[in-house]
């Protein structure tokens, strides 16, 4: 039976007030009721009585019966949600930072109070890929997910191939527009991706990774001479999670830059859109397409979310429930570029082979295999200055139905 939701807002900056625009916008018999922001001085578009900095407001009482966490605050975010769904309340976040570190617990907790929490704008902003691979792909045997993940970064790129925009620049323009985190190194530096990739990886193959268990390396050290390699190869660079099943039981996850193709989807996937491609046994390879970043677009996820509350939807984790004996594992081996600067930092990887090996004064770089292990290892090493690395191997997987995939290298 649909529910009448009465809301409690926690945050109106770019996605509280593009869900608020929404909810103005149509008649959706929903109230709501009190709006928690941080700085009382600000100036607000709305009537001031309507908005507290004091959380209990919202959280005691009694008449909210949905919390909506927008706030870019990680730990008031843990705070404020685990206390609501505590309190039976059910919660709509876009907040992935925080769910991808506690997601666990986030799970546990709804499922001994009998609350929901759902989260489809936290990933992938308007793209409904949650509820798709919480749903949809349960009888699939998922091979692979990829994509782009981050409006931000993908944003910084597409000016940069585009439109020859300088790297600050761009970066000037995603934070102007609302789609940059509070801190950009989040974006760039791949963690955001690593937090959108932990929570889909839940979905998809039912398993629990920590972000810290995943490599992330971003596009915070891009130069023109990779710019220029990319170029003269008709490649575009984005920055991509990929997690896949690399054998029977072991699942691979990381974020890494990636040379990209002109006959793959996520070519032509520019600014703010985002990209998932998923590839399954059966219907082979799907890609959803849409915007990851802004107000508008993440408040459409959210809303559909509290919709869904209605009818009290929620997350049956059931690829979690079921046994299944798939584990996360970094045995596995990627075909990359590398730029550096000092010898030491090439002997330091250890790459399996070397295809090719460039070398001026000014611009080093090979293209080898190197073990996943091996960048783990060294994560630290290939974030500081001077070093850029991108995967450049399109590894796809491929097998009919009923057997299991076999690992396809396609070398660029
Ligand atoms: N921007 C985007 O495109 C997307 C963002 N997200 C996620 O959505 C969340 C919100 O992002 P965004 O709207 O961009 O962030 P903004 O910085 O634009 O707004 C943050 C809001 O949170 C409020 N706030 C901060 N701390 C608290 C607190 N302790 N209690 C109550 N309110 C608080 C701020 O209050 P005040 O107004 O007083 O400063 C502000 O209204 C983040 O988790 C982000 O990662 C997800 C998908 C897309
Ligand atoms: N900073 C994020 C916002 C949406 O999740 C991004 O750029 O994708």
């Amino acid at each position: 039976m649909s529910k009448k939701l009465t809301l409690g807002l926690f945050g109106f900056g770019v996605v509280g007030q593009g869900l608020y625009d929404i909810i103005r916008s149509k008649n959706l018999n929903l109230t709501i009721r009190k709006i928690a922001i941080k700085n009382p001085g600000k100036q607000r578009s709305l009537p001031g009585h309507l908005f507290t900095t004091d959380s209990h407001e919202i959280l005691n009482d009694p008449e909210i019966n949905t919390v909506v966490e927008l706030i870019n605050d990680a730990d008031a975010a843990y705070e404020i949600v685990t206390t609501a769904l505590r309190s039976g309340k059910n919660v709509v976040s876009a907040n992935k930072k925080m769910i991808a570190n506690h997601l666990q617990e986030l799970v546990a907790i709804q499922e001994t109070y009998g609350t929901s929490l759902l989260y489809e704008g936290a990933v992938c902003g308007s793209i409904p890929i949650i509820r798709n691979l919480e749903e949809y792909y349960d009888n699939e045997l998922l091979y692979s997910l990829r994509g782009i993940f981050n409006g931000s970064s993908n944003y910084i790129l597409s000016k940069i191939f585009n439109e020859n925009l300088g790297y600050d620049t761009a970066l000037k323009q995603a934070q102007d527009l609302g789609f940059a985190e509070t801190d950009p190194i989040m974006d760039v530096g791949g963690f955001d991706p690593k937090f959108k990739l932990a929570i889909a990886t839940a979905h998809a193959y039912g398993l629990f990774i920590h972000p810290d268990n995943i490599l992330n390396v971003g596009i915070q050290n891009l130069s023109a001479q990779d710019i220029q390699y990319a170029r003269e190869k008709n490649y575009k660079i984005k920055l991509v999670p990929t997690a896949l099943k690399s054998s029977e039981t072991g699942v691979v996850l990381y974020v890494l830059p990636k040379l990209i193709r002109n006959d793959d989807f996520l070519y032509n996937v520019e600014n703010e859109y985002n990209g998932v491609i998923v590839q399954a046994a059966f219907a082979d390879q799907q890609f959803f397409f849409g915007k990851g970043a802004g107000g508008h677009p993440t408040g459409s996820a959210v809303l559909s979310d509290i919709a869904a509350l209605r009818y009290d939807y929620h997350y049956e984790y059931k690829k979690h429930q079921q046994p299944n004996a798939l584990v996360q594992t970094n045995d596995h081996e990627l075909n990359v570029y590398l730029r550096y600067t000092d010898e030491f930092q090439l002997e330091k990887l250890e790459f399996e082979d070397i295809t090719e090996r460039f070398y001026t004064h000014n611009f080093r770089y090979v293209t080898g295999t190197i073990k996943l292990a091996n960048l783990v290892k060294h994560q630290d090493e290939l974030r500081k200055p001077g070093i850029f690395i991108a995967e450049t191997g399109n590894k796809t997987l491929q097998g009919g139905p009923g057997e299991f995939a076999e690992l396809q290298e396609a070398e660029y």
